[in-house]
C-alpha cells in the first residue's frame, strides 16, 4: 500500500517535469499504480486507516506524487451524505474547455507533496471539460464543475509541473477577482 513515505516532495524534480502520455494496452505495471493510487485515496478518506497508517487525506492523487512522470492521476471526490461525486483514474487527460468564469476553494488547497500550509486563494476554472481515457484505452469526455472541476485541475497542473500555490497571488494571497466564486 502507498504510505506517506513514499509521497515525493516538493523540491524533487519529478514534480516540476511535464509527464509522459501512455499509450495503450497499458503495461499492466501501469494498472497497477492506479489501483495503488485509487486505493491510497479510499485508505486516506477512512479515519480508522488513515489514523493507523497516518495518511494525509486527499480527493485524488497523480502518479508524479509516486514518483513516477506519467500522465496518470485518481480522483475520489465525496458527495453529500456518503456519497462519491466523482471516482475515476484519468489517464492523458486533457481539459478540452473551461469556463471564463473563475473559482476557488474558500479554505485554499493542500497537496500531499507540499508539507508546509500554503494559503491563499487558488483561482481555477469553475467549470470544465475533460476528456481522458479511461484504464482500458475508452476514450471519455466529462463536464466538471465546482469542487470536482477543482479537484481535477489540481490533478492535470501535477502532470504539468504545477504546484497549487503557484497560482496563489504572492502580494496578497487573500486577493481574487471580483466575481470569483468561492466555494465552502
Ligand atoms: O494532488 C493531490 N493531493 O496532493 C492530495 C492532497 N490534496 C487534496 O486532496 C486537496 C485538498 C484541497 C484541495 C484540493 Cl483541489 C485537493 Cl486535490
Ligand atoms: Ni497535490
Amino acid at each position: 500500500m502507498i504510505k506517506m513515505n513514499d509521497i515525493t516532495r516538493d523540491g524533487n524534480p519529478v514534480l516540476r517535469k511535464r509527464a509522459e502520455k501512455l499509450t495503450f494496452p497499458l503495461d499492466p505495471k501501469y494498472l497497477k499504480v492506479a489501483d495503488e493510487m485509487m486505493e491510497y485515496l479510499k485508505n486516506s478518506q477512512d479515519p480508522a486507516i488513515a489514523e493507523k497508517y497516518h495518511l494525509r487525506a486527499g480527493v485524488g492523487l497523480a502518479a508524479p506524487q509516486i514518483g513516477l512522470s506519467i500522465q496518470m492521476a485518481s480522483v475520489l471526490v465525496p458527495g453529500p451524505d456518503n456519497t462519491i461525486d466523482l471516482e475515476e483514474t484519468l489517464v492523458n487527460p486533457v481539459i478540452v474547455s473551461q469556463s471564463v468564469q473563475i473559482a476557488a476553494l474558500e479554505e485554499g488547497e493542500g497537496c500531499l507533496s507540499v508539507d508546509k500550509d500554503v494559503p491563499g486563494y487558488v483561482p481555477r476554472h469553475d467549470r470544465i471539460t475533460v476528456r481522458y481515457q479511461t484504464l482500458d484505452g475508452e476514450e471519455k469526455t466529462i463536464k466538471l464543475r465546482d469542487y470536482p472541476a477543482i479537484v481535477c485541475q489540481h490533478e492535470i497542473d501535477h502532470l504539468k509541473g504545477t504546484l497549487f500555490y503557484d497560482h496563489i497571488n504572492k502580494e496578497n494571497p487573500l486577493d481574487i477577482e471580483d466575481n470569483a466564486i468561492l466555494i465552502g
